[in-house]
């Protein structure tokens, strides 16, 4: 398998405390981690630093074999790298704006993002929410139309914070089964979590954050 991502060494402190200091972080391409570990422990501070949302200290990395810098992050790795939420924030437009949003941010035409729109809806089992208030999806919908939101801009890197938390029966299920479809697309997914289910998927990698180091088990 080939090395989508690979760090030497990634550090993480708030002021004094350090989080992590990981060596050798390497995600392989179209490939499905869990990365689990105790409350605290950093995992949503890990995948934020990888998304380029908080900074981090990190050296020896590369991006599909080419040396870059995580810091200024690369508009390279901005396109590539799609960080989804627990609680993903939707803006008060209707369901399909908000899938629609990123594509438009990225200079895509109205028709041809209209279109790539209706994909990702059909893909994620929410066409029928299209004109819906996103202010009164349930939490299920709100994760499905989150991951139709990424899926639509086609990342190379996908990174899932809990993305079943808060959610059961049908609902958890039809977010589960989504992942595999993500990976069978190419995209490498990372998801935070604590979800037995999600973490003995078959075919996925378990990562443990453990006293600031990385364990692949
Ligand atoms: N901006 C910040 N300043 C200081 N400390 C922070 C900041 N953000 C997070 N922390 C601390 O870093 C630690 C790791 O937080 P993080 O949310 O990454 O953990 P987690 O493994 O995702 O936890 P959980 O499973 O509870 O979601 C926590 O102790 C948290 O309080």
């Amino acid at each position: 398998m080939s090395a989508l991502l690979r760090i030497a060494r990634l550090r993480k402190a708030h002021g004094t405390r350090v989080l992590f200091e990981l060596d050798d972080v390497v995600l392989d391409a179209a490939r499905a981690y869990v990365l689990t570990g105790i409350n605290g422990a950093g995992k949503s501070s890990l995948l934020r630093v990888l998304a380029g949302l908080e900074p981090g200290e990190a050296s020896g990395v590369t991006w599909q074999g080419q040396p870059l810098a995580l810091s200024p992050y690369p508009p390279l790795l901005r396109e590539a790298i799609v960080y989804v939420h627990q609680h993903p924030v939707m803006f008060s437009t209707s369901v399909a704006a908000n899938i629609g949003y990123g594509l438009r941010a990225r200079g895509v035409g109205k028709v041809q993002a209209a279109q790539a729109v209706a994909q990702a809806m059909a893909w994620a089992g929410v066409e029928h929410l299209q004109g819906s208030d996103p202010a009164r999806l349930s939490g299920g919908e709100v994760q499905r139309v989150a991951l139709a939101r990424a899926w639509v801009l086609r990342p190379a890197l996908l990174l899932l914070d809990e993305p079943t938390a808060n959610l059961d029966g049908a609902a958890r299920e039809q977010v589960i089964a989504l992942i595999p479809a993500l990976v069978s697309l190419g995209a490498t997914v990372v998801m935070a979590c604590h979800d037995r289910d999600l973490i003995g998927m078959p075919g996925v990698q378990r990562l443990k954050l453990r006293d600031g180091k990385l364990e692949y088990k």
